[in-house]
């Protein structure tokens, strides 16, 4: 007999092996490669910064969620998984013991499957020191440090090739034309001039096809050495080197580096060294849009702080592709009633989307971007990172990055700003700049 569809039948509970996991430290990493040497395999989960981060590989859990409430049930199932798990872990160091990656839609309404993996083996590294995690769901499996040893040299025991650049590798458009997307820039500043909004970020994807499979590890490794201050992600497909730090929990405190306001550094004169200061801290419309961003982003984070500082006013961040006007924020973070204080995804959940990869108020924003990018964002400018069983997390917006969709077609997504000021070629040219680390990483030829 067939289920009535009226009748809502219950999923079937997954049930929730406990998890177990050592952690092992490991002395000191190579200075100059830090964790890099571990960028090998191209199925590898990475969240590296000059060296440190976490660096993982293979899968003892996987959630995947949609929706409005996503981070919510992401937090939920995290909750679960801790509440069940047996953790032998001898280090404070965040980032030791067990951790999930993740990465989130960008948009509420997507069908995107956001998601949270917990890696069989992961190596961190802080200040040069490093340890070993082995997590495992098998019941049967020893949970010892010669267990762990043994499965991380089983992972690099098949490492990645790497990749030549072929011939026939090429970018082709992405959804929208490029004149298309101009379009879209101009009815993002006539709504924006006509008082519904103040601010809109408008993103485009291109694809890169290439002529063989994609060497994800060498492409990282050399995002990871060209964007050193940025970091470097790769979780499940989506990849890149993103400059911009949604929110980052250590203990009770929380940092973000909020970014809005860009210029090429292609053509920049190389005998004026004051140029960026001048032409991106000196633009009142910059400003405005860097202004816009960080009001957002202290606004929300707010009320789960005690105290909270930022410079008054922003720096000038120098990346290889471009200069932004970046502002570092930095907060004590006020414990609740049971005196814990929010974990890192639970202020994830309340900050995204912030105005700077979305706009302002985040509401007009959001259904404009529907309207006007004609895309499916998918994990593009959501939060990607990691964090660990006690709430401690870095938690990035996918940004300069890609979504490898075969071993030959990877579409790379990139965004910009949009205020009263904006010009559509300018937002246009602004595109490429941010494209321009993927597809130098990916070995393409413009
Ligand atoms: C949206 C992107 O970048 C964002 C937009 C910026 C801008 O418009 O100036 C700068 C940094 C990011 O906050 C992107 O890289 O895709």
């Amino acid at each position: 007999m067939s289920t009535p569809s009226s009748i809502a039948v219950a999923p079937p509970l997954t049930p929730v092996r406990g998890l177990r996991s050592i952690t092992i430290p490991r002395g000191q990493l190579d200075d100059s490669t830090g964790l890099l040497d571990y960028v090998a395999r191209n199925d590898v989960h990475t969240w590296v910064r000059r060296g440190d981060g976490l660096v993982a590989f293979g899968e003892s859990a996987r959630f995947s969620t949609a929706g409005p409430d996503r981070f919510i049930a992401a937090q939920q199932w995290w909750r679960t998984q801790l509440d069940a798990a047996d953790v032998d872990n001898p280090l404070a160091v965040p980032g030791s013991g067990l951790v999930a990656f993740g990465s989130f839609a960008f948009s509420k309404t997507s069908q995107h499957q956001s998601r949270l993996i917990v890696p069989r083996i992961v190596v961190g590294c802080r200040d040069g020191h490093s340890w070993l995690t082995y997590i495992t769901a098998d019941e049967g499996a020893d949970v010892t440090a010669d267990a762990a040893e043994a499965a991380l040299a089983e992972y690099l025991d098949e490492t990645a090739i790497e990749r030549v650049p072929d011939t026939s590798d090429r970018l082709t458009p992405g959804i929208l034309s490029e004149e298309q997307w101009m379009t879209a820039v101009e009815q993002g500043i006539e709504h924006i001039r006509s008082g519904e909004l103040s601010k809109l970020v408008l993103a485009r994807d291109v694809v890169a096809e290439l002529g063989s499979p994609v060497a994800t590890a060498q492409v990282l490794r050399e995002l990871a050495v060209r964007y050193s201050d940025c970091w470097t992600y790769s979780v499940d497909g989506l990849i890149g080197s993103t400059p911009e730090m949604l929110i980052k929990v250590e203990n009770s405190t929380a940092q973000a580096r909020v970014l809005a306001g860009t210029l090429d550094r292609n053509n920049a004169p190389a005998d004026d060294p004051d140029y960026a200061q001048r032409v991106l801290a000196g633009s009142e419309k910059q400003l405005h849009e860097h202004q816009i961003a960080i009001d957002s982003l202290t606004g929300q984070l707010e009320p789960f702080t005690s105290t909270m500082t930022s410079h008054s006013e922003p720096f000038v961040l120098e990346l290889p592709n471009v200069w932004h006007l970046a502002s570092d924020v930095t907060a004590q973070l006020e414990p609740g009633a049971d005196g814990s204080v929010p974990t890192s995804l639970a202020l994830v959940g309340a900050l995204h989307p912030t105005a700077a990869v979305c706009g302002t108020p985040t509401t007009v924003a959001g259904a404009l971007i529907r309207e006007l990018e004609h895309m499916e964002r998918g994990p593009y400018a959501g939060p990607v990172g990691w964090m660990d069983a006690r709430g401690n997390g870095e938690w990035g917006i996918a940004l300069r990055g890609a979504v490898i969709e075969s071993p030959t077609r990877v579409r790379m997504y990139a965004g910009c700003g949009i205020v009263a000021a904006s010009n559509a070629a300018a937002e246009l040219a602004e595109s490429w700049s941010k494209f321009r680390p993927m597809i130098e990483a990916l070995g393409i030829r413009r």
